[in-house]
């Protein structure tokens, strides 16, 4: 059984990374299979009942919270994405990513280095990031495609991701058509996604889904499988600007399109929840659902993401009260 202090180690250890799958090959794409689309499902009760009783669960001892709070940190693309961002605001947020805990909390759990595992900006932002995170490893991740609604003309969004490449983002969160998935044009959805996917080149492409807005959970699995046929490389629930963004629900069902993906094809696809995560105990039952349903493997930056601007500060003042003591009752989290 590994001490606390081994576990803090191994899995920092796996955050030191490159945002490449290590070894394995990225998911190509497939042609579209409507057949498969189509038998798509989502039982919506049995999905809801499985989904409100993970946070009561115990999977996480209290012993190994401060380790997963950490993990949590080495999976998180910091995020700014507002229309008063400045220069000086994208430095500040590079400066957290390269140091995301003080150096004294760090140093006390037995870790050399941490850092977030990306940096999400708007296009303008992307070369002050790029500059500011060189020489980090951290990437920088540019929202394109007209974020968040994706309704700018179609060459405009493709035009977005190239411009975005070229300063410097390695990889782009697109947003999809929402109006595809509510027509059921899941061909014109599939040839977007081929379009993005084609236009990103080496970058990787995460695909919003815009969950919140696709009317159910059915049209969500479809919506994640027919991306990945499109050649995702990961499937990411929401912009954060919809009303409803990342949920537990919807989690599920992309988690398991994901799992159907990788068993019929043997590509894995990364997962990003995004939007209202905002609490250390939240990305706690985000990452035992993961672990559940994907296993280890997707507990590592190339195959899963935190999308979320405030997460940071919330684990960090949990790892503060851990170190310092101070780990008052009002964090002992459902899972302990
Ligand atoms: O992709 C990231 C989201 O826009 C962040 O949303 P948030 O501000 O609710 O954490």
């Amino acid at each position: 059984m590994q001490t606390r202090n081994e576990e803090t180690t191994a899995v920092t250890r796996r955050a030191d990374h490159l945002p490449q799958l290590a070894g394995e090959p990225r998911n190509p794409g497939m042609e579209l299979d409507m057949d498969w689309v189509m038998r798509a499902q989502a039982n919506t009760s049995a999905i809801e009942r499985r989904a409100a009783s993970l946070p009561g669960r115990r999977s996480v001892k209290k012993d190994y919270q401060a380790a997963w709070l950490l993990k949590a940190i080495s999976l998180i693309d910091l995020t700014t994405l507002a229309g008063d961002d400045t220069p000086g605001r994208v430095r500040r947020l590079c400066a957290k990513a390269r140091q995301p805990v003080r150096a004294d909390l760090l140093e006390a759990l037995g870790v050399e280095r941490l850092t977030t595992g990306a940096v999400c900006v708007y296009h303008d932002m992307v070369e002050v990031a790029v500059e500011a995170l060189a020489g980090s490893g951290i990437p920088v991740a540019a929202v394109s495609t007209g974020f968040p609604a994706g309704l700018s003309p179609f060459e405009l969004r493709v035009a977005e991701i190239g411009e975005s490449v070229k300063a410097g983002a390695a990889e782009i969160d697109i947003v999809i058509s929402r109006r595809h998935v509510l027509t059921g044009n899941w061909q014109a959805l599939y040839d977007e996604m081929r379009e993005f996917r084609a236009a990103c080149g080496e970058a990787y492409v995460k695909a919003i889904l815009a969950t919140g807005e696709l009317g159910s959970l059915r049209n969500v699995a479809r919506a994640s499988l027919i991306c990945m046929m499109g050649g995702a490389d990961f499937i990411k629930t929401s912009t954060g600007k919809e009303s409803v963004n990342a949920t537990l629900p919807v989690s599920l069902v992309m988690m398991r399109a994901i799992r159907d993906y990788e068993a019929r094809t043997g590509f894995k696809v990364g997962y990003k929840p995004a939007g209202g995560i905002s609490k250390a105990k939240d990305s706690l039952v985000y990452l035992s659902l993961l672990k559940e349903e994907l296993g280890n493997r997707w507990l590592q930056p190339d195959l899963f993401r935190f999308g979320a601007s405030s997460l940071l500060g919330d684990i960090e003042r949990q790892i503060e009260h851990h170190v310092t003591g101070a780990y008052s009752a009002a964090f002992r989290h459902p899972l302990a």
